[in-house]
């Protein structure tokens, strides 16, 4: 069974994270985890903590001469900001943990219903772990899978689609051109003209000391038929893919195909109708259900969405009221992001292939790359001849 853990504070010394059930044999390299920790970090509207961090991964265990053993995988990234916050974050007891204390809830973060939950007069001690710092490693776990994916045909390819009012116009599969504006976007947009409005819209809302939200997409290609299942609720690989998102701070809602737009129109204008010839075997002319079926993939790209809410740590103060003195206040702030839409796009990539991952060890199995990818080859020659 895959499963990962992730442990760490955002002004700790670091992330951590231990992968179990990853097959032995998968060729692997630091740099090419660090390749997607990078991209994490970039993203037009980042703020102040992104010139700090240089993040790189290091592997404690699990990994020996650039391929996996099957043993358990520690993944471990720095916080180079610890420097900066040793004292505040200090596990001793008696350290000066009353140099600023939070006592002043953010609207929009975890601040308030945290410390209530656990009690806490501090909330540091929630907003540490609340904060998206732990995306990093959620990033180097899924570029794991990533990298499985690859060995199996899949690619996985994630781009923006909205910021804020401004929409991107894209084709419903890739072109090599859009996947080529991507990698030279600083959006993570193939629409170029799109991304300039896009940079404009997140300058203005960071004059007026704001935040903005948006929309990224997900595209997965090269994936078999018959992953996930229709037998029961969390076997679906749709529902997987849904909570997976979700469970990315700040994503507030997640489309697959069509999604909400299929609540819109007739059943013909949703439904992919069945095509057949020998050469290809089943196929659709269209992929409005986004390539799962029944919470099966159907042999059709995936297509995943997830919409994003505005940062919400604001340099416009929003009415809030203090922990302890129960005054009202207006929230000052010393730095945070006005726009990580393209940083969550990339933690998006890295979920959508951890699940990915996941529904091909189910079905296939395998302890070692060799054994996994000569299982994927009879079921793909088993369906070419369905
Ligand atoms: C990549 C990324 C970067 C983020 N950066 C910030 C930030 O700088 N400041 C902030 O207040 N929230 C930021 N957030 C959002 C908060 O982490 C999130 O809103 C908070 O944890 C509350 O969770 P919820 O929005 O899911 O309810 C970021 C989220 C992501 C995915
Ligand atoms: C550190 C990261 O993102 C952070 C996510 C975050 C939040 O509240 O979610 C708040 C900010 O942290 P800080 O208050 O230290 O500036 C972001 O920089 C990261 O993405 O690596």
């Amino acid at each position: 069974m895959l499963r990962f853990l992730t442990a760490g504070e955002s002004h700790g010394p670091g992330l951590t994270a231990i992968v179990e059930g990853m097959v032995a044999g998968l060729p692997l390299t630091r740099e090419y985890l660090d390749r997607q920790l990078t991209r994490r970090q970039g993203g037009y509207g980042r703020g102040g903590r992104m010139k700090i961090e240089q993040d790189q991964v290091q592997f404690l265990s699990g990994v020996r001469g650039g391929t996996t053993t099957g043993s358990p995988i520690t993944l471990q990234i720095t916080n180079r900001d610890w420097a900066n916050w040793s004292e505040i974050m200090s596990a001793e007891p008696g350290a000066k943990l009353e140099q600023r204390v939070v006592t002043r809830p953010r609207p929009g973060h975890a601040d308030l219903a945290g410390a209530i939950k656990y009690a806490h007069r501090d909330m540091r001690n929630v907003l540490e772990r609340s904060s998206a710092r732990e995306t990093a490693a959620r990033v180097a776990v899924g570029t794991l899978a990533r990298r499985l994916l690859e060995e199996l045909g899949v690619t996985i390819h994630g781009f923006v689609r909205r910021i804020g009012s401004v929409e991107a116009e894209v084709g419903s599969s890739l072109s090599a051109m859009e996947q080529e504006n991507i990698q030279n976007s600083q959006l993570l947009c193939p629409d170029l003209k799109a991304e300039k409005q896009m940079m404009q819209g997140i300058d203005l809302a960071k004059e007026q000391g704001d935040s903005l939200g948006g929309v990224f997409e997900i595209h997965a290609y090269g994936l078999p038929v018959g992953l996930g299942s229709h037998a029961q609720w969390d076997r679906k690989l749709d529902s997987r893919l849904a909570g997976a998102l979700m469970g990315i701070q700040a994503i507030k809602g997640v489309e697959i195909g069509l999604g909400f737009g299929a609540a819109e129109v007739l059943g013909s204008m949703v439904h992919d109708e069945i095509n057949y010839t020998p050469e290809i075997g089943f196929y659709r002319a269209t992929n409005r259900a986004g390539g799962i079926e029944g919470g099966i993939t159907n042999g059709e790209p995936v297509v995943v969405r997830a919409a994003m809410k505005p940062i919400p740590t604001l340099y416009k103060p929003l009415r809030s009221v203090d922990l302890e003195t129960k005054e009202q206040f207006e929230a000052s702030v010393e730095r945070s992001d006005v726009c990580a839409v393209p940083a969550a796009c990339v933690v998006g990539e890295a979920v959508v292939a951890w699940e990915l991952a996941i529904v091909f060890l189910e079905k296939f199995g395998g302890d070692s790359l060799q054994e996994l990818k000569e299982r994927v080859d009879l079921w793909n020659m088993q369906v070419r001849q369905v």
